[in-house]
């Protein structure tokens, strides 16, 4: 999997909305109503995340999860990354 450039995350970031690049990472911070929210939001992601096999850098507490994506075997923000980040959206 090859990193994308700094302007095909540029171009990407457009159709992510609430993420960011942070650290070289995809960045987004999810606020839910409550903790039990904020759980259930992961156990679907983490569905989708298995499918996929490409697994987020999350941190939740309470009802906030802070996700960081890259691709670990690449260095960087790969493709697999942007389409995670749709699909941690699509999720809301
Ligand atoms: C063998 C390798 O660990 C797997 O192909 C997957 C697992 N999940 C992964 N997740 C992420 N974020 N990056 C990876 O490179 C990655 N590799």
């Amino acid at each position: 999997m090859i990193r994308l450039s700094e302007n095909d995350i540029i171009e990407e970031l457009k159709n992510l909305p609430g993420w960011s690049v942070v650290n070289k990472k995809l960045h987004k911070e999810f606020q839910f109503g409550s903790f039990n929210q904020a759980f259930g939001f992961m156990t679907r992601a983490a569905m989708e995340i298995e499918k996929m096999n490409h697994h987020p850098e999350w941190f939740n507490v309470y009802n906030r999860i802070t996700i960081e994506l890259t691709t670990h075997d690449a260095g960087g923000i790969t493709k697999n990354d942007v389409n995670l980040a749709k699909i941690l959206n699509s999720l809301q």
